[in-house]
């Protein structure tokens, strides 16, 4: 049973093709990753999903529903928590709470506010202005206020950027337990390739608008990973004759799909004698993300637009 399926779903802003016949299910109660450089298309596709603007082509049932016939019924079942700030910091973390109920038309939404409050340890900070929670204080509103509607999916627009290393896993731990205590399903986007590591049960790669490669971390690593042996050489001068291997200097680098099965051999055709050093790089969504697109998602990546954009806000 999916809560999301996208059939050719498409979103053209004049001749530019920001999301390109783009086809994927998510089933119920998973996490799924979107994971892609800046521009790939991740934002518009949630935009999209959400209802907060329409496909040029294609649709989408999120829920059930469809985003182009019944975006409200859709809206009804999702919460979205936005890479933006999304918190009004002059109000008390219970005010926020009633505004999103007011927006999302929750009726009966304080012993649920309650309740999430409680779960995410933070009831006894309800009347304080959110200006003065934490990083990881406000991560847990903005978690609590999504969750307020009781939806099916939650949608994750970039959820830990710009997050220092300690929120971050604090973040990846909450997006865990959410999905588990509260059976939601979660679709997330990120261009941290950790990030889709450790928390996805499945992956689409996007790029330029298009999914590239489509399955969980394993799968992916499996068909367009492999891991790499660097051998450093005593004495480059010497023959070597390896397959997949690339020689530069004293370094020899060997492609193969598993280090440990193929090191003794490896070894053994260089010789021992002639072997400086070892390295083992294993498979990773990077060398992944490399072998299909030529080029990494690199930290440089990082949006420092809208990161700045939620600093000066949170600091307002
Ligand atoms: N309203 C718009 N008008 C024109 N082009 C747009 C608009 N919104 C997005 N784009 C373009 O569509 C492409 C995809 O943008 P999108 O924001 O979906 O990418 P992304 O993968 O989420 O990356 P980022 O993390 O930078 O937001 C980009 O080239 C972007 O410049």
């Amino acid at each position: 049973m999916y809560s999301i399926e996208t059939e050719n779903l498409t979103k053209r802003y004049g001749d530019f093709i920001a999301v390109d016949h783009v086809s994927f299910q998510v089933e119920k109660g998973e996490i799924f990753g979107l994971l892609g450089p800046n521009g790939a298309g991740k934002t518009t596709t949630i935009k999209m999903l959400t209802g907060l603007t329409p496909p040029s082509d294609g649709d989408a049932l999120v829920a059930g529903f469809s985003i182009r016939k019944d975006p409200i019924e859709v809206k009804k079942r999702i919460g979205w928590i936005s890479s933006e700030v999304i918190l009004d910091d002059d109000l008390t973390a219970w005010e926020n709470l009633e505004i999103q109920a007011r927006l999302t038309g929750v009726k009966n939404w304080k012993d649920r506010a309650n309740d999430l409050l409680r779960y995410f340890g933070i009831l006894e900070f309800k009347d304080r202005r959110t200006g003065k929670f934490s990083t990881g204080m406000r991560k847990k509103l903005e978690v609590s206020m999504a969750l307020l509607n009781s939806p099916e999916v939650i949608f994750m627009d970039e959820p830990t950027i710009g997050l220092d290393v300690n929120t971050r896993a604090s973040m990846w731990n909450l997006i865990r337990e959410i999905n588990r205590d509260y059976q939601v399903t979660i679709l997330l986007t990120t261009h941290y390739m950790e990030e889709a590591d450790s928390l996805c049960s499945r992956i689409g790669i996007i790029n330029k608008g298009k999914i590239i490669a489509f399955g969980s971390p394993e799968e992916l690593k499996a068909k367009y990973g492999g891991d790499i042996i660097e051998i450093e050489l005593k004495n480059p001068s010497k023959t070597i004759s390896l397959e997949n291997a690339a020689i530069n200097n004293n370094k020899v680098r060997v492609k193969v799909n598993s280090a440990e099965l193929a090191l003794m051999d490896i070894i053994k055709a260089i010789g021992n004698e002639n072997i400086k050093s070892v390295r083992i790089n294993k498979s990773s969504l990077d060398t992944v993300f490399i072998n299909l697109t030529g080029g990494s998602i690199e930290e440089q990546d990082f949006d420092a637009r809208k990161f700045y954009a939620m600093i000066r806000r949170a600091r307002r």
